[in-house]
Order: structure tokens, then sequence, then C-alpha cells
């Protein structure tokens, strides 16, 4: 971004976090404009814009933004990604999970001077985790808690046969990896693929998923042990209108764009 030249972004997927965004730069971001976006039914995304801003498959957009941000299903993230990334350019991920089976992306980034960005999104405290990895953290555990209805669908409950429909009472439906969440709730856990690629990774991060009938919000809960600090966190997310998406997601990709021009960046 030349300084007076505003980073002109493009937003794939305009669902709860897409759309969200593309208000926000509409309302004005400083340092940022919206030059591009793209959804699944092309025409009705251009009857929801405020403006006649040009709507395009995924795989047309980089040649019109100098950074995309990938708000769509996991499956598309490549296609989303590599052209940007081919360029040198940015992207700035959400579906966190998808990057775990695309290892190819961040090569290309790396060969072609491109960067890929994953936002805190529905998460807390990635910069403390970022700061004890630059030490030895020795162990983070995640326990992630959703409404029922925040986790419905998702392949690793069909495929087991764990009914969460009429549950009377929390049940722990997953112990495992974020490599294995990814694979299992991949709309649901992106959070703790972010939270392993910060720290200890997505194989040494223990992860427990809990459906929770008595819940409104999707709730996580982080404890890491290091060298440097031992820390809890937890953070209580009102769900979006995508009940799997926790309101402040968008808003974390709204602070990060911020956070890209301007002349006073706080935090890591
Ligand atoms: N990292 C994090 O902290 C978090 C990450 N996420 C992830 O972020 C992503 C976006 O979440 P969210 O906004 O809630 O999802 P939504 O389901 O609300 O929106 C996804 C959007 O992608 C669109 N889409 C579908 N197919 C295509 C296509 N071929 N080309 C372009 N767009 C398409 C959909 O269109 P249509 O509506 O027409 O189907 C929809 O508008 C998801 O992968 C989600 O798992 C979510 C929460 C937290
Ligand atoms: O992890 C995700 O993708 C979404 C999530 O848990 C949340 O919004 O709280």
């Amino acid at each position: 971004m030349g300084k007076g030249s505003p980073l002109r972004v493009a937003v794939a997927g305009l669902g709860a976090v897409g759309m969200a965004v593309v208000r926000a730069l509409e309302a004005g971001l400083p340092g940022c404009e919206l030059a591009a976006v793209s959804a699944r039914d092309l025409g009705a995304a251009r009857a929801r814009l405020p403006r006649a801003v040009p709507v395009l498959p995924v795989e047309e957009l980089e040649p019109l933004a100098d950074l995309v941000v990938e708000a769509a299903p996991a499956a598309l993230l490549p296609a989303i990604a590599a052209p940007f990334l081919s360029a040198g350019k940015g992207v700035v991920v959400l579906s966190a999970g998808a990057l775990l089976r695309n290892d190819h992306l961040i090569a290309l980034a790396r060969e072609r001077g491109g960067q890929i960005t994953v936002p805190t999104g529905a998460l807390i405290g990635l910069d403390a985790v970022a700061a004890a990895a630059e030490g030895v953290i020795h162990s983070v555990r995640m326990v992630t808690r959703k409404p029922v209805r925040g986790l419905a669908g998702a392949p690793y409950l069909i495929e087991n046969g764990i009914e969460i429909e009429g549950i009377g009472e929390p049940l722990r439906v997953f112990k495992g990896t974020p490599r294995e969440a990814a694979v299992g709730f991949p709309a649901n856990l992106n959070v703790a693929v972010a939270l392993s690629l910060v720290g200890i990774g997505p194989d040494r991060t223990e992860l427990e998923i809990w459906a929770d009938p008595a819940l409104a919000r999707n709730v996580h809960s982080i404890a890491v042990e290091s060298d440097s600090a031992n820390f809890t966190m937890s953070i209580e997310n009102l769900p979006s209108e995508n009940p799997k998406t926790g309101r402040i997601t968008a808003l974390s990709v709204i602070a990060c764009l911020r956070k890209m021009g301007a002349p006073l960046r706080v935090g890591t």
C-alpha cells in the first residue's frame, strides 16, 4: 500500500462475516476501500450491496484488489487465496481449519512474497500466545462449549452417530486435536486451529468440544502453561445470524483491516 493510496479490499463470501465487513468498509475504514466482492449467487449479491461494487466469481477478484478477506465455506479457501498469493498479495483467512489441508498456500506466500493473516476471529488472546511461543510453551488446552444449534450437522457428529438434538444436559462430543477437529467440525472450530497455529501446533494443542443445551453463546476457554507465563482466558460469543459464528468474528476482521493502515498499532 503506497502512501495516500488506499488498500483495495475484496471480500469473498457475503454471509455473517463478509457482509459485516462490507458494511464497515462502506461506512469508511481509514486506509481501506471496498474493491470487489464474491458470493455464490452473484445476482442476489448485487441486489444486497449498497452500491455497484464489482461482483465476481472468486477466481476473478485478484486483479481488482490488493488483499482479499476470505469469509466463505472452507472448501473455497484455495480458489480464493491462490490468485492473491501468486501475485504477492495478502489474504485474510477466516476458514483457518482449511489451512491445515492446504499447506501449499503457505509455501506459495513464502515463494511470492504474499502474506496470509489469520485474525483472532472469534477467539481471545492470540497476542499472549504468540508472545509465549517466542519462549517455550509447555501446554495449550482449549475447551469449547456451544449451544446445540452451533454444532448441529458437523461431519464428526454424523459419522460417529452422536445425537445432540434432544440432549438435556451438556455432552462432550469430541476430545482430540485441532487437526482432527478441522476435519470433523470444518465450520465450527476454526478458532482452535488459529490458536494452535500461533502456539504449539495442531497436533499438540488439546481440545474438547461440548454441546450444551443451556447455553445461548459459544464459549471458548483456554489455559496456557509456558516458561514465561501461565494464563487462562475465556470468551462468551453472542452468535451472529449464523449460529455457528460469533458476532465478534467480523469485528476482529474489521479491527485487523483498520490496523493495516494505521499510524499507531497496539497489540502484537
Ligand atoms: N476464524 C474464526 O474465528 C472464525 C471463522 N469462521 C469461518 O468463517 C467463514 C465464514 O463464516 P460465516 O460468514 O459465518 O459463513 P456464512 O455461511 O454465513 O457465509 C458464507 C458465505 O459464503 C458464500 N459462498 C458460498 N459459496 C460461494 C462461492 N462459490 N463463491 C463465493 N461465495 C460463496 C455463501 O453464499 P450463500 O449464502 O449464497 O450460500 C455465504 O454468503 C466460515 O468458513 C466459518 O467457518 C467463522 C467464525 C469464526
Ligand atoms: O470457531 C469458529 O469457527 C466459530 C466459533 O467457535 C465462534 O464463533 O465462537
